[in-house]
């Protein structure tokens, strides 16, 4: 039964997880202000991602590596981008992340209130991006404040404002890039240098073509990092318990735990798709041309895939979508399960305690965003 579909359902400056926590149960998809057409349930979230040829990712006008491609021409630039993001690629900077994470954690102030996200997500997650991409670490003063700009201008939803925010992270980019490709450039051998001399279809890439990959790796990691810790410094706050077991659990017990307080609230809300035919999908004839959201955050939390959203960890792993899923599936997932564990591993063996600060509440982002734009902690 999926009820009568709502015309048009405003979710701007509205806890995203709250209501659409309510309108799930009566509606597989709505209608958004924009007429985008919201699919809020499991099933048809994972059918939609599954399904590359009626759902095309070719939603944005701008060029968005490899997320805005289809068919072979993804695969071609993903097959670059995977290189990158493997187990073999990323475990030579553990060590480093470790480093990252502890020096961190030894300057945070013991026994004042910090912001989970901000004192805490968005240094750790530029540090560890720098670290990983060789960029220089002058850059985190221009990338923490970009982090916040483009919170506010997401919130905002003003397109002049978000295309001058855009333009002012791809200057960051160019500048990265560009004393990497001139002529006589020095040899140096970072993540970023090697991508530089990446080829497709038998040429180079191009400035604008690396610019589109690197913001999409920066983007999704900062942001979703950055957002990532709030939720699960607020989590583990209220599960004393639970942060006492992760002291001495295994690593896999870790990621797994983590993953499931993402489930839960999963601060990567949603992405877009534009239909190739007339499809049929939640009891709805969508026409051909429509934008269609696929909504991570709500089809998380579909009570009926998840036991009524108990917390279960390793019961709920197989149909965890935190990640996505098909063709587009984040390639960057074990890069951000090893930051985050090596955070909240560096966190835990270094404080005495970790909880909530009782005079502050924390503040839940609004749409579109996810998660929580303040988690006031305590740590001693
Ligand atoms: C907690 C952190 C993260 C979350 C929750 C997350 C989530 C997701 C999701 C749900 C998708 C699927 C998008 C779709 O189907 O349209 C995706 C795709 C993607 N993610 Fe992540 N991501 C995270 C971190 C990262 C990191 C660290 C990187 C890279 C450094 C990254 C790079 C990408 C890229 C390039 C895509 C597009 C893949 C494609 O289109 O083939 N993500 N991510």
């Amino acid at each position: 039964m999926n009820g009568q579909l709502p015309e048009s359902v405003p979710l701007a400056g509205l806890d995203l997880r709250a209501r659409t926590d309510e309108l799930r149960p009566e509606h597989a998809v709505v209608r958004n202000a924009r007429g985008e057409w919201v699919l809020l349930r499991h099933a048809e979230v994972l059918a939609a991602a599954l399904d590359d040829e009626r759902f095309s990712s070719g939603a944005s006008r701008f060029l968005q590596i490899p997320n805005g491609l289809n068919g072979e021409t993804h695969s071609r630039y993903r097959n670059i981008v995977d290189r990158y993001l493997s187990r073999e690629a990323l475990t030579p900077f553990i060590s480093i992340f470790e480093q990252v994470a502890e020096q961190l954690v030894a300057t945070l102030p013991r026994r004042n209130t910090l912001c989970a996200v901000t004192d805490i997500g968005m240094p750790f997650g530029v540090r560890a991006q720098c670290a990983w991409l060789g960029w220089p670490g002058e850059l985190e003063c221009d990338l923490l404040a970009w982090i916040r700009e483009n919170f506010a201008v997401a919130r905002s939803a003003d397109p002049a404002r978000a295309a001058a925010v855009a333009e002012r992270f791809d200057g960051i980019i160019r500048s990265v890039i560009a004393p990497r490709r001139a002529p006589g450039a020095p040899h140096s051998d970072d993540v970023t240098t090697r991508l530089c001399r990446e080829q497709v279809n038998g040429r180079s890439l191009t400035d604008e073509e690396l610019v589109s990959i690197l913001r999409n790796w920066t983007g999704g990691d900062l942001g979703s990092i950055a957002l990532s810790v709030g939720v699960l410094l607020e989590f583990l706050g209220r599960h004393p318990a639970l942060m006492r077991q992760l002291r001495s659990a295994t690593g896999a017990r870790v990621d797994a735990v983590i993953d499931e307080i993402l489930r839960l609230d999963d601060p990567f809300v949603s992405n877009r798709r534009v239909t190739t035919c007339p499809v049929r999908i939640g009891g709805h004839e969508i026409p051909e041309g429509a934008t269609v959201r696929l909504n991570w955050t709500s089809a998380n939390r579909d009570e009926r895939v998840f036991d009524h959203n108990c917390f279960d960890p390793e019961g709920h792993a197989a149909a965890n979508l935190v990640f996505g899923a098909g063709r587009h599936v984040c390639p960057g997932r074990l890069l951000a399960t090893w930051e985050l564990r090596i955070l909240a591993r560096s966190l835990l063996s270094a404080v005495q305690s970790l909880y909530l600060a009782d005079d502050l509440p924390p503040e839940r982002e609004t749409a579109p965003l996810g998660g929580y734009r303040r988690v006031p902690v305590v740590i001693t």
